[in-house]
């Protein structure tokens, strides 16, 4: 099976807190992986270090078997949706001007056309941004990480302001382009339901890696589950 990524042992600290704490997985291409763990776990920590954006780790981070500080090539091959796109509410930009950002070489209407569709944005084509429904966002924003077909998709999972309908919508398109578009999907959600039904494999944060495996062997033990609970419900007494 091909290593798409490969983390060894890597530790994060900020000057206050170890956000990340000697954590080693992988993922293979075709994986579903979803990352839970609860607030201030290292999940965006996790995803600034895998995209650059945070060269100051300890360990090792492979894309594709090459060292991620040896070439930034790996970039294009990855679509990211981050929990919160900044923008202004006002911003005068329609939904295809922002899906058409995610361009990288020239504009392949064609081709935005198809996302758009995929995404059932279709219609909301040309209404601003700042107008829709944070659902409605949040699928513009993964057409925008789509439209370079990436290999890999990762997204930090808004956790509020979505309903139960678009919520539905966007699992369904998850599923989607992981099994018929065999997108690589790297997931963090705070929904553990969603997990076990949509992601193949789980990685449970909580600075360390409590648990990294198929997702069949994590729901279908309650000792696992509970222990883990348990983890993370101190982790956050502790810190509020
Ligand atoms: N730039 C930073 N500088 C210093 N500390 C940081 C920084 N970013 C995050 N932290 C701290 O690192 C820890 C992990 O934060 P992180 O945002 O990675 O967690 P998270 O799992 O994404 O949380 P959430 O689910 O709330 O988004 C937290 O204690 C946080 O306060």
């Amino acid at each position: 099976m091909l290593k798409i990524v490969e983390i060894e042992n890597l530790t994060v600290q900020y000057p206050d807190v170890k956000a990340l704490d000697d954590v080693s997985f992988e993922v293979n291409q075709g994986d579903f992986l979803g990352i839970i763990g609860p607030n201030g776990a290292g999940k965006s920590t996790l995803f600034d270090v895998m995209l650059g954006l945070n060269t100051k780790y300890k360990g090792t981070i492979k894309f594709f078997g090459e060292d991620i500080k040896k070439s930034k090539e790996y970039l294009k091959e990855i679509g990211y949706v981050p929990q919160k796109p900044i923008f202004e509410k006002n911003f005068p930009v329609t939904v295809i001007d922002v899906v058409r950002m995610g361009l990288r070489n020239e504009t392949d209407e064609n081709k935005i056309d198809e996302v758009l569709q995929q995404l059932w944005i279709h219609e909301l084509r040309n209404r601003r941004i700042g107008d829709l429904s944070e659902g409605q966002q949040q699928r513009v924003f993964i057409a925008k990480a789509l439209i370079t077909n990436p290999k890999i998709l990762i997204l930090d999972e808004p956790v509020t302001g979505i309903d139960q309908q678009n919520i539905d919508l966007f699992y369904s398109i998850l599923r989607e382009l992981n099994s018929k578009r065999k997108i690589t999907i790297i997931w963090s959600s705070h929904d553990l339901d969603a997990v076990n039904q949509l992601a193949n494999h789980v990685a449970c944060l909580n600075r360390t890696l409590f648990f990294h495996g198929e997702s069949e062997k994590f729901f279908s033990n309650d000792e696992l589950i509970k222990q883990y609970s348990e983890a993370s419900m101190q982790e956050h007494m502790h810190h509020h």
